[in-house]
């Protein structure tokens, strides 16, 4: 069997090699010709897998994303084709709330605020707003939830709308997918007249897609309202983005919110448990994949003020080191995919213990577990 597997797919050769030869080539230069008596096709978010890539794809019975995004796949064209295809829901849905509460934490520093009372608001209520939503409650806020695409799935499901959040939320973060088409298409669902209806001081995060939000109208609205927050992780044009929007926001990142090890890791061994049970192989074991934390344990002698839980994040990951390399990159040739492909080593909350070294208020503990950490009880 032969694969051809992005080279920015960890563990691939741990987990398939045994069993196939593997091809790793970078995932934007994957060509028809390459999938010429290629069995297996594993790939990330930046291989568009459509009808042209597929033109010589002669014996391809298997494509694999290790990611949760989509829109880079022609999901009909393979069921036309009779190909199986994978992705990897909720893989790194940890990594992109640990991502958010970075940014939350630092700008609640800069901005002077105090958490826990705010009001926050996520837009797409799926593997990560649902992980989200009690790590925000935890920390005292108060969250507003729009997902209409569930509400009409499940009736229970209480959806506000987009405005409600626009209008009432003091940060909001957006978690859809990019769809282009249907009632509910996310392509620029945030323009001018969205920024307009915003809290001036609000804080914006975009973490899932950069069309999501019109990068040309955000641009234009700084200009002229430079107090609202912006954090981008994702930019239309990626892999070149426009630098004058990243002059202006105040954290910038080249698409690495879920960039944690174990998201990595997890999201190659799903579509390699699915590759796996087609050919009836033996199943992954991440643990077995994952080296041991630098971080595993951290002790804490008093209980946790917002200054304390800001240094217990900030030690596990600190965004502000993704927006200076990022920052001190730009315009460099390459730059946005050489660093997502030399992404240093990031770890989860969750990798991380906390310890007392005095006994805590159970409440304490709650809102540590809550937000993601590992406690002892
Ligand atoms: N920056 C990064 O590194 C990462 C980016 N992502 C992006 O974030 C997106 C969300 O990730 P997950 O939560 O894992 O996906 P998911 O598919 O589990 O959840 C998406 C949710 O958005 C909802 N939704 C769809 N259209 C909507 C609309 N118009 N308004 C409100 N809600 C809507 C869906 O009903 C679903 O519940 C992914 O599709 C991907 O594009 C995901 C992981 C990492
Ligand atoms: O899972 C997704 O969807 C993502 O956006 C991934 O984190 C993106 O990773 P790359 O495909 O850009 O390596």
């Amino acid at each position: 069997m032969r694969i051809i597997a992005d080279e920015n797919m960890p563990y691939v050769n741990e987990l398939f090699s045994a069993h196939a030869e593997v091809i790793q080539v970078s995932g934007r230069d994957i060509t028809p010709e390459m999938l010429v008596d290629v069995d297996a096709l594993l790939v990330r978010s930046v291989t568009k897998v459509n009808e042209s890539l597929l033109a010589k794809a002669n014996r391809l019975s298997f494509v694999g994303s290790a990611t949760i995004g989509t829109d880079h796949v022609d999901q009909s064209l393979l069921k036309e084709r009779g190909i199986t295809f994978t992705n990897a829901p909720g893989c790194n849905a940890n990594a992109v709330c640990d991502y958010v509460l970075s940014c939350l934490v630092l700008f609640a520093e800069r901005n002077q605020l105090q958490i826990s009372g705010l009001t926050a608001g996520i837009v797409g209520i799926g593997n990560i707003g649902r992980r989200l939503l009690p790590r925000l409650q935890a920390l005292g806020m108060t969250v507003l939830c729009c997902d209409p695409l569930r509400a009409e799935q499940e009736p229970e499901f209480q959806s506000e709308s987009l405005h409600t959040l626009l209008t009432q939320s003091d940060v909001i973060t957006f978690h859809v997918p990019y769809t282009r088409q249907g009632k509910f298409a996310t392509e620029h669902m945030i323009g001018t007249a969205e920024l307009q209806l915003m809290k001036p001081r609000a804080i914006l995060i975009n973490a899932c897609r950069g069309e999501v939000i019109d990068n040309l109208a955000l641009k234009a609205f700084l200009m002229s309202k430079p107090e609202l927050t912006v954090v981008l992780d994702v930019w239309e044009n990626e892999p070149n983005p426009d630098e004058e929007l990243l002059a202006l926001v105040d954290i910038a990142t080249p698409h690495i919110a879920g960039y944690s090890q174990e998201g990595k890791a997890l999201g190659t061994s799903m579509v390699y448990d699915c590759w796996a049970e087609k050919n009836q192989l033996a199943l992954s074991d991440i643990n077995q994949l994952l080296p041991l934390p630098d971080l595993s344990a951290m002790s804490i002698a008093a209980e946790p003020s917002q200054e304390l839980l800001k240094q217990l994040i900030q030690a596990v990951y600190d965004v502000r080191n993704d927006d200076a390399r990022m920052r001190a990159n730009a315009g460099n040739a390459g730059y946005f995919d050489h660093m997502r492909k030399n992404y240093p080593l990031r770890r989860e909350l969750m990798s991380t213990q906390v310890n007392f070294a005095h006994p805590i208020s159970s409440n304490a503990k709650d809102l540590l577990s809550g937000i993601g950490f590992q406690v002892t009880q």
